[in-house]
């Protein structure tokens, strides 16, 4: 299998896509952290996977990643368990245009406190094994991500300048049947009356699975020549996205 003994972490990972990238991580191999600020749904699914994969590759930490302090206890309660961290994905988030603030806060903000946190778990440096780092995706909702995905380039330039042997991607699907995308439309504040709109431009273009948003992580998650990439990933396309260049 092809992450046999490596280990994960995946935030939000209790329900939608980060719950279908748990499962397909696990199917190949892996050992899986899982972080939700959903306590309920993340002891249920964990109890779910203890049967199906066994417990000593699975294990649940309550936390919210808005709190940098539970959250660097929650990376070391994962490295005390399974010896190392090799892939973060760094995957909670909201949409809400209304809590705008929280939305960037979650979306971005404690990404990237994420980041920092698994890298010091990763980094060959610090005595890590290297690995990934990828995963983002309303104006500030579009802001958040378009933010983590400047970071994700920076931080993967920064990675291979500085030798740390970590890689830093980002997974960027269209519409995903998950409750973010159904609770979507309820959430947009002063944008609402664009629901319909987006509605049927989702139509248009259709919906994703988390089957397929998990298929597309683990493509990124495995080639280990992807670095500073964001995979653009819709119902009939899938490619990475070039940018503008100044050398
Ligand atoms: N559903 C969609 O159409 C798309 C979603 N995305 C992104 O994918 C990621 C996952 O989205 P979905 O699975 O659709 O959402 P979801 O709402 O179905 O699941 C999100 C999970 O994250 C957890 N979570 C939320 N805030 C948290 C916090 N502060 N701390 C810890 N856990 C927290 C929730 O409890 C839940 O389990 C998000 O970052 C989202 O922006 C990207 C593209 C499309
Ligand atoms: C009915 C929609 C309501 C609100 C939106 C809900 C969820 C959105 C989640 C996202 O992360 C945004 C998803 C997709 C953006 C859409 C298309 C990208 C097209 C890119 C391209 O054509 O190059």
């Amino acid at each position: 299998m092809a992450l046999n003994g490596q280990v994960a972490v995946v935030t939000g990972a209790a329900m939608g896509i980060g719950r279908a990238i748990t499962e397909i991580l696990l199917q190949n191999g892996a050992k899986v952290a899982l972080i939700d600020v959903d306590e309920i749904a993340g002891r249920s699914l964990l109890e779910i996977l203890e049967k199906q994969f066994g417990s000593d590759r699975v294990l649940f930490l309550s936390c919210d990643v808005e709190s940098e302090e539970k959250l660097k206890v929650a990376f070391q309660k994962i490295a005390e368990t399974f010896g190392g961290v090799d892939i973060f994905c760094n995957n909670a988030g909201i949409l809400n245009e209304i809590q705008w603030q929280k939305t960037i806060s979650i979306n971005l903000v404690s990404a990237i406190s994420g980041n920092y946190l698994a890298l010091e778990h990763m980094s060959r440096q610090n005595g890590g094994r290297g690995g990934i780092g990828p995963l983002p995706s309303c104006p500030v909702y579009t802001a958040s991500k378009h933010g983590l995905l400047g970071f994700t380039r920076a931080m993967a330039a920064a990675s291979r300048a500085s030798g740390y042997g970590v890689r830093v991607n980002a997974l960027c699907p269209s519409f995903v049947q998950t409750e973010l995308f159904s609770s979507g439309p309820s959430r947009l504040g002063q944008f609402a009356h664009l629901a319909d709109e987006a509605a049927q431009f989702a139509e248009k273009i259709g919906i994703l699975t988390v089957g397929e948003v998990a298929e597309a992580f683990l493509e990124l998650a495995t080639d280990e020549t992807k670095n500073g990439e964001a995979l653009l990933l819709l119902p009939k396309r899938k490619q990475y996205v070039t940018f503008p260049s100044f050398l």
